[in-house]
């Protein structure tokens, strides 16, 4: 998967896409982040890449032609493959663990970071074949937002994790919360890892993971639970769970 970034502030994008699990499957070659900066495209001496907001007010807006020509860029260096343009903004649709998932598949993505205001809006209706937001707050720019798809998207790449098994595991790949984890000592002063963890029965260990993220998802996010169609096991590990919580 290709993935460029255009931006005002590459240097931050590419730092946040080598570490980790991210710079590992870019290593890997299972994933590419490219950063495109408008100001490189910029024509005028002064690299202007933003200009007063028509009809006054305060800010300013990122022009379209340094913006335009920077997107156009990436999407040449795709060489061919189809590309998805989205722009991080607070107007988007909110990201989900199942649009992750979506755009995971796609062969070549350019994320378009707005700064000042944010893009000029006939750039947006050209350009942008979507908009995504990654929460209900305005941050100073959508490198944040471009940063946060990356991680996502990158680590469900084929081979970015040691355990595929862990992507699955993860909360809201199933629907669910995530269950709790331990590591050694099996005693610590904090407490002991439930004893179920250290049985070795695979299967017992199964079903408690479940209960515990069934029973955390009814306690904490009961909105993703009343989504979610539970089978006739989930449903008692949860009325389970329940009764020892209300116990
Ligand atoms: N009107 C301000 C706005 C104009 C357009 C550019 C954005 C950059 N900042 C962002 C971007 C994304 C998000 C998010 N929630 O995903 C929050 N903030 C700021």
């Amino acid at each position: 998967m290709r993935i460029d970034v255009i931006t005002l502030f590459p240097d931050f994008v590419r730092s946040c896409a080598a570490v980790g699990v991210v710079g590992r499957a870019q290593e890997r070659e299972l994933l590419s982040v490219t950063a495109w900066n408008p100001r490189d495209f910029a024509t005028d001496s002064y690299r202007t890449v933003d200009g007063r907001t028509c009809g006054g007010g305060p800010g300013m807006v990122m022009l379209i032609a340094p913006t335009r020509e920077a997107i156009v860029a990436a999407r040449k260096a795709g060489s061919g493959s189809k590309s998805r343009t989205i722009y991080l903004s607070p107007q988007g649709s909110r990201l989900t663990q199942a649009k992750v998932a979506e755009l995971a598949r796609e062969d070549h993505l350019i994320l378009l970071c707005g700064r000042y205001e944010g893009v000029d809006e006939r750039l947006i209706a050209a350009e942008v074949d979507e908009e995504i937001s990654i929460g209900d707050y305005v941050l100073s720019g959508g490198e944040l937002g471009a940063a946060v798809l990356i991680d996502a998207i990158g680590r469900l790449q084929d081979g970015a994790l040691n355990d595929a098994a862990s992507a699955e595991q993860d909360s809201f790949s199933d629907g669910l919360l995530d269950c709790p984890h331990y590591a050694r000592p099996m005693v610590d002063e904090l407490g002991a890892v439930p004893d179920v963890l250290q049985s070795g029965n695979h299967a017992m260990i199964r079903r408690w993971r479940l209960k515990q993220s069934l029973g955390r998802t009814w306690l904490r996010r009961p909105d993703l639970l009343a989504r979610r169609e539970l089978g006739s096991q989930a449903r008692t590990l949860l009325e389970e769970f329940r009764r020892e919580w209300l116990a």
